[in-house]
């Protein structure tokens, strides 16, 4: 199985369940494995025939940046489904961190896999 990778990918937001967090943007990463067969770009050497790193990047800021959820939980799904039906991934595994919300802890955050993971 091939994947395409997107690595602490930085966005600010609002994200929390406190009253002080619905009234700042704090940042949060995402690190993405998407499950993707990269032979025909290998062998046409052609972006259209690939994963686009850049452009899954751009939607998931662009949601990102105007979502306000409560829990970290509800944005990494989300994340997940437009990664799955926009950009057709199979599967995909995303980590959501969030920096510095607990004292103590460089990140808390979530890790969830969905999809059919190839052979
Ligand atoms: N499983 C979760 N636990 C907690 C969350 C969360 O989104 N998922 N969020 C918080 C607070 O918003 C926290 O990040 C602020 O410090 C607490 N626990």
């Amino acid at each position: 199985m091939d994947i395409v990778f997107i690595e602490r990918l930085k966005i600010d937001t609002i994200i929390g369940i406190y009253e002080w967090e619905r009234m700042v943007r704090q940042t949060v990463t995402l690190d993405l494995d998407m499950a993707f067969d990269n032979t025909a770009p290998a062998a046409t050497d052609n972006i259209d025939d690939a994963l686009n790193y850049k452009a899954v990047s751009k939607r998931l800021i662009e949601f990102v940046e105007g979502s306000d959820f409560g829990l970290v939980e509800t944005l990494a799904e989300r994340c997940a489904q437009i990664v799955r039906e926009e950009f057709g991934v199979t599967w995909l595994k995303l980590r959501l961190r969030k920096p510095g919300a607990v004292r103590g802890a460089k990140a808390v955050g979530v890790q969830i896999e969905r999809g059919t993971r190839p052979e």
